[in-house]
């Protein structure tokens, strides 16, 4: 059986994780594009030199012409520009909103079956707009953020409470920005909710509010260490994970920035829930029931990501 195909658009730091990680995997041949020659097909080399040693086989090779993606079963997003300190996620709309055209006209001309997974920033404003801009079907073009959010958020619970990452879930909604929603009635150490953690004494209500928080920040937080650009290890496994559930039909429960058609009273946007992801793409939107705190810190942030389309329509009419 033929490996399965896997275009990586932006061969940047997060484009050069996603190919060494799908290599490891062995998810199936890969090409990166990009439209700086010689990064890709660079990063590309190199990569396929660790095969011998990690022992994987894969096909990697780089590209700067959309041609080279044709026949793609997945494409993950990250062409565009990251943010550096002291800007918002919210200032490379512009920017990236043209980049986002480039890519979705690419796509929809020589990978018009793929499953895409976008991760530009800002990243559910983007999403919305590649699939305007690719014409593909709506539960084939999905955003990652949820999956780091929420690997953030139980990073930092494991670490509180001492105990092992893997006995900790969490679900991190709404939009991948300064409102995200992380829900502590859904998010639980070995089955137990945040919330009666709290009522069992392991956690006080303040410093569980200081671990939201800093969820929150978690993006900045990196960029502020960093300094020329933002996180691409943990977004890049966040990615292929949700990749891996596509090409594997593993339907995992994994939050994304999901297409609502009238889910959570949201209309033709993208904005972080719950999804089940299998070999027909997003095949369910689950449906939480939210309590009144949670469900306005969710439509706020619903309001966040409605403002940052209508930004996109402002420079792009056609997205209407
Ligand atoms: N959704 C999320 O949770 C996260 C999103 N991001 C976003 O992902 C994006 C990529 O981040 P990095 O890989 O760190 O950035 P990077 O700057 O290292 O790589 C971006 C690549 O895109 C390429 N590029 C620019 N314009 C292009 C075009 N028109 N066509 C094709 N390629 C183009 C650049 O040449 C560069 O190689 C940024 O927008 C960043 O904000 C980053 C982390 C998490
Ligand atoms: O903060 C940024 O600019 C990159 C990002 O989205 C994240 O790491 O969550």
């Amino acid at each position: 059986m033929a490996r399965n195909k896997i275009a990586l658009i932006g061969s940047g730091m997060i484009g050069g994780t996603l190919a060494h990680l799908a290599g490891l995997k062995e998810l199936g041949d890969i090409v990166l594009f990009d439209i700086a020659d010689g990064i890709p097909q660079g990063k590309g080399l190199d990569i396929s030199q660790s095969s011998p040693v990690e022992g994987f086989d894969v096909n990697l090779t780089g590209a700067s012409d959309y041609s080279a993606i044709e026949g793609a079963d997945v494409c993950i997003v990250t062409a565009g520009v990251a943010r550096k300190p002291g800007m918002s996620r919210d200032d490379l709309l512009g920017i990236n909103l043209k980049v986002m055209e480039q890519v979705g006209a690419g796509i929809k001309k020589y990978a018009p079956n793929a499953f895409v997974i976008c991760i530009t920033n800002p990243l559910d404003a983007m999403v919305w707009a590649l699939q305007k801009f690719s014409g593909l079907p709506a539960n084939k073009v999905v955003g990652m953020a949820g999956v780091l959010d929420s690997s953030r958020f139980r990073l930092f619970l494991a670490k509180e409470f001492n105990v092992s990452v893997q006995d900790v879930t969490a679900f991190v909604l709404g939009g991948h920005g300064d409102t995200m929603v992380p829900l502590a009635r859904y998010s639980t150490v070995g089955g137990i909710p945040l919330t009666d953690l709290v009522t069992m004494g392991w956690v006080t209500k303040e410093r569980l509010e200081e671990i939201i928080q800093r969820t929150r920040d978690g993006g900045a937080e990196i960029v502020g260490l960093l300094k020329t650009g933002s996180a691409y290890y943990a977004p890049a496994a966040s990615a292929i994970e949700m990749a891996e559930s596509y090409l594997k039909d593993k339907k995992r429960v994994l939050p994304c920035a999901a297409h609502l058609s009238g889910q959570y009273g949201v209309k033709d946007m993208y904005v972080g829930v719950p999804t089940v992801i299998g070999a027909g793409g997003v095949e369910r939107i689950i449906e939480i029931d939210l309590n009144k705190t949670e469900k306005e810190a969710f439509d706020k942030s619903v309001g966040a990501v409605a403002g940052l389309c209508e930004a996109c329509i402002n420079i792009a009419p056609a997205l209407k």
